[in-house]
């Protein structure tokens, strides 16, 4: 077999039906004996025998975590900074783009050739003519032409541009003739054409692309007054954690560090560290506290276990939980506090997919908050195969986007979607969120899109 056939071969296998009939693959030897296979409904653990933490308190549902996340980024403090427009990329315009000048700011020429004034033929003079970036030229009178260069400022009374292998200058006779038509105004860019001084370009809110830099720039801006992308350091808590090597003697690789910087940047924030602390309350309360970012994002230590330290370190803070375990499968117990109002801690589950979920409900609506970034309009795509649902949670399911035979395109579910596995992720091109009970096969559900799918790591 190929390296390309050993390619199609694994996404083919995590390519899934995610059906109520027990999986034809079956689940991979490293799963407990009890487990269920790795396309089925989540975790029975979690379905029969809610955590200790969601017995204390009412969990939010999903559409209520996301809602408060984005509430809690759109109520922190507003700090838009002026930048030089080379570093304004990517940020989100916190003022309207206004217009500094007209455009084009005088009349220009659109063409290489002459410009005229009145019905010809005209006497022309010799010479280079008008040139780009230079001065007010002369006016010309009735009857002349003069060359002029594409950008040239057109001379007073000129009342088109002929372009040049549209005319023939007789030298001998000083006349230039135009072998077409002349139309009034022809190939002259008035000024204000695009916009007149004080005209609004682009409204506030609006994410600065090369495009808007270009635009900015043209309309005689040297500074923008942005929002800047929110800043944010991950602190990887777990002694259970290798960061090189085979898993070995009961401890793990650590998935998250190497996977959140990465995903957080696609999400629009700046990641100014990401750090592997153990299981040391210590070194948690002082990493979170001595934090400069606006968003502390951990990973485990969100349950009720002997070394869970998040919920103690937050209590003893007298951190605001904004939201404290999520109706959602898997991910259940993450959580969002206000630390400060402008500093916010999104506790993510140690389970490498729960924290994606977490990622996706908690993470990226508080810093698409924060950035002031508009949110997408919601996208729905009808999924191929029934998949089975928590009674009482929302479920985030990897899928893969498929066209048929019929040309239908149809969002597909992967197996390993586990809480502890990220190898129906890796696959995927998004997560279909699939509501408490179950979908059934042509079901339009929500997508929520991953940022590879849209090719920005390549
Ligand atoms: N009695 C209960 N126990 C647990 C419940 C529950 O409801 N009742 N919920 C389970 C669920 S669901 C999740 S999710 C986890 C969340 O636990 P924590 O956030 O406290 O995470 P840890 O205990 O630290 O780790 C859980 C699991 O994930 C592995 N892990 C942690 N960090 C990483 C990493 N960076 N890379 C790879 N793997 C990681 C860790 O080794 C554990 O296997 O709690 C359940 N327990
Ligand atoms: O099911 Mo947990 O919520 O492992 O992620």
């Amino acid at each position: 077999m190929s390296d390309t056939d050993h390619e199609i071969d694994g996404i083919e296998q995590a390519l899934a039906l995610v059906s109520r009939t027990p999986p034809a693959v079956p689940a991979p030897a490293a799963d407990p004996p009890d487990a269920p296979p790795p396309d089925t409904a989540p975790e029975a653990s979690t379905d029969q025998a809610p955590a200790p933490a969601a017995e204390a308190h009412p969990a939010t549902t999903w559409p209520e975590a996301r809602a408060a996340a984005a509430l809690a980024g759109r109520t922190a403090p507003a700090r838009p900074r002026r930048v030089p427009l080379e570093q304004a990329l990517g940020q989100i315009l916190a003022e309207p783009l206004d217009a500094l000048t007209d455009l084009p700011s005088f009349d220009t020429s659109a063409m290489d050739g002459w410009a005229v004034a009145g019905p010809g033929p005209w006497s022309f003079r010799e010479g280079p003519g008008i040139l780009a970036g230079r001065d007010a030229p002369d006016p010309l009178g009735d009857g002349e032409a003069v060359r002029i260069a594409t950008g040239a400022r057109i001379p007073v009374e000129a009342t088109a541009v002929v372009r040049r292998e549209h005319a023939h200058a007789d030298a001998a006779k000083q006349r230039l003739h135009a072998q077409r038509e002349v139309i009034t105004g022809q190939d002259i860019r008035p000024r204000g054409q695009e916009c007149r001084t004080g005209d609004r370009l682009l409204p506030a809110g609006s994410v600065v692309t090369p495009a808007v830099l270009g635009l900015a720039a043209a309309a005689g801006y040297d500074t923008l007054l942005t929002v800047p992308r929110p800043t944010v350091e991950v602190l990887v808590l777990g002694d259970e954690l290798l960061t090189s090597g085979l898993p070995r003697d009961g401890m793990v690789r650590d998935a998250l560090g190497p996977m959140l910087a990465p995903w957080l940047r696609a999400l629009g924030a700046d990641v100014l560290d990401t750090r592997c602390l153990g299981d040391d309350p210590a070194a948690l309360r002082k990493a979170v506290l001595g934090s400069e970012a606006d968003v502390v994002v951990t990973t485990g230590g969100t349950a009720a276990g002997p070394l869970d330290h998040v919920h103690p370190f937050l209590a003893s803070v007298d951190a605001e939980l904004l939201v404290d375990g999520v109706d959602v499968r898997p991910g259940h117990p993450m959580l969002l506090a206000r630390l400060a109002p402008d500093t916010h801690l999104v506790g993510l589950p140690g389970n490498p997919l729960a924290a994606v979920s977490g990622l996706l409900t908690l993470a990226e609506p508080l810093l698409r908050a924060l950035a002031h970034r508009p949110a997408p309009e919601p996208y729905r795509a009808p999924v191929r195969d029934d998949v089975p649902g928590h009674p009482a949670s929302t479920r985030l399911v990897p899928v893969t986007h498929r066209t048929d035979a019929s040309g239908a395109d149809h969002a597909v579910p992967l197996h390993y979607n586990g809480p502890a596995m990220l190898r129906g992720v890796a696959a995927a091109d998004g997560l279909a969120v699939i509501p408490p009970g179950g979908a059934c096969a042509g079901d339009e559900l929500e997508i929520l899109d991953l940022p590879w799918a849209e090719g920005c790591f390549t």
